[in-house]
């Protein structure tokens, strides 16, 4: 065991503090820490990675925001595919959705109570990051869902997506896979529209776009600027089937919050179809309080044996279902749309 320096160890207790302040700060919305205290012990550690470079690690709250631009993104391939959602548009389509799932059931197994969870559906980008040893080794976009784009330096100034995992308590699994969306809270997406307005930029239509449009950026430190935020919504551990750490996806959910991810605290549990229908008729109204913008529910049969027995079609998993609403994005009035002609 090397002789730890008393730099290298005020270094690792540095990043320590910082990064917990951080998860409270970004995952849990409960701050342990003043901004001024931060950024002293920020300041701290920049001066001591500047001086020691050897003791920089990836995953140190320094290497969040890239130093110079990137000049193209790489395509890569998942290691497992992102399917997309078969759509319902009321609650007729998600009850026949519900007889189709039963009918695909062998006839002898066809339970009569099964759970669901029901999670809202937001409205940004899908990412799939992953994880070796607990270091966030790459981030890509969905892309065709084979095949993304390896945007990793832009997805580690994401604040709310952890760079190590917290696997306090937890084995110390190789490799993690986790998918979730990115999205921008309709204020910060305001926010971001007034400051183009002012540039004479074109401004975004809506959230989804905003985030497509900076997760495009080659220039990390825009990135960084524009305070995209994450809720996970499916882990997997390959080589161990999902099972083995988790049973459900109510399960995973806990899970993932547990590794140090924000989920949707929205997200329940149903016993019937018809919780779901209340659920998603509930969220109706209630999602125009929403800071974030959502464009449906989607509705999960929560066992992974389920899961398992239903598979997927060519496109979509069958144990799946995204519970729109109608599309009720306001066209942007067009004198608000400076075009840079
Ligand atoms: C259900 C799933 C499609 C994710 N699940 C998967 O992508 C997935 C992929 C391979 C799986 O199993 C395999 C494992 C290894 C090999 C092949 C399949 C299981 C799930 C999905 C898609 C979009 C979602 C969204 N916008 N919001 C929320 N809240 N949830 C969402 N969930």
């Amino acid at each position: 065991m090397i002789q730890m320096t008393s730099e290298a160890k005020r270094v690792e207790e540095l990043r320590r503090l910082l990064q917990q302040a951080s998860y409270a700060y970004y995952v849990l919305d409960a701050p342990v820490m003043e901004d001024t205290v931060y950024d002293r012990l920020y300041r701290e550690l920049q001066e001591l990675e500047t001086k020691y470079p050897d003791l920089v690690t990836p995953d140190s709250p320094t290497q969040r925001v890239g130093e110079r631009p990137a000049t193209h993104f790489t395509s890569v391939r998942h290691n497992i595919p992102l399917y997309s959602l078969e759509n319902a548009f009321n609650v007729e389509e998600l009850q026949g959705w519900e007889q189709r799932w039963r009918r695909h059931l062998t006839p002898q197994y066809s339970p009569v109570e099964v759970d669901y969870v029901a999670e809202l559906k937001i409205d940004g980008a899908a990412l799939a990051l992953t994880y070796q040893n607990g270091v966030l080794v790459r981030g890509a976009t969905r892309g065709d869902g084979v095949m993304g784009e390896d945007i990793t330096q832009n997805v580690r100034t994401i604040r709310s997506i952890p760079l190590r995992l917290n696997f306090d308590g937890l084995e110390n699994i190789e490799k993690v896979e986790v998918r979730g969306e990115v999205f921008l809270p309709l204020e910060v997406f305001k926010q971001i529209n007034e400051k183009r307005q002012k540039a004479g930029e074109q401004l975004f239509a809506n959230p989804r776009n905003a985030v497509a449009g900076t997760l495009r950026q080659l220039d990390s430190r825009i990135v960084a600027q524009r305070q995209l935020d994450f809720f996970a919504y499916t882990l997997h551990i390959p080589g161990m089937d999902d099972a083995s750490i988790a049973n459900t996806q109510w399960e995973a959910l806990e899970l993932l919050q547990r590794l140090g991810f924000r989920v949707d605290t929205n997200h329940r549990l149903c016993h019937s179809i018809r919780e779901v229908a209340e659920y998603y008729q509930y969220w109706d109204t209630e999602r125009l309080n929403s800071p974030y913008m959502t464009d449906g529910v989607v509705v999960k049969l929560n066992t992974f044996k389920l899961q398992e027995q239903l598979g997927f079609t060519q496109k979509f998993p069958r144990w799946a279902i995204a519970l729109k609403y109608a599309a009720e994005e306001a066209p942007t009035r067009v004198e608000n749309i400076t075009v840079n002609v």
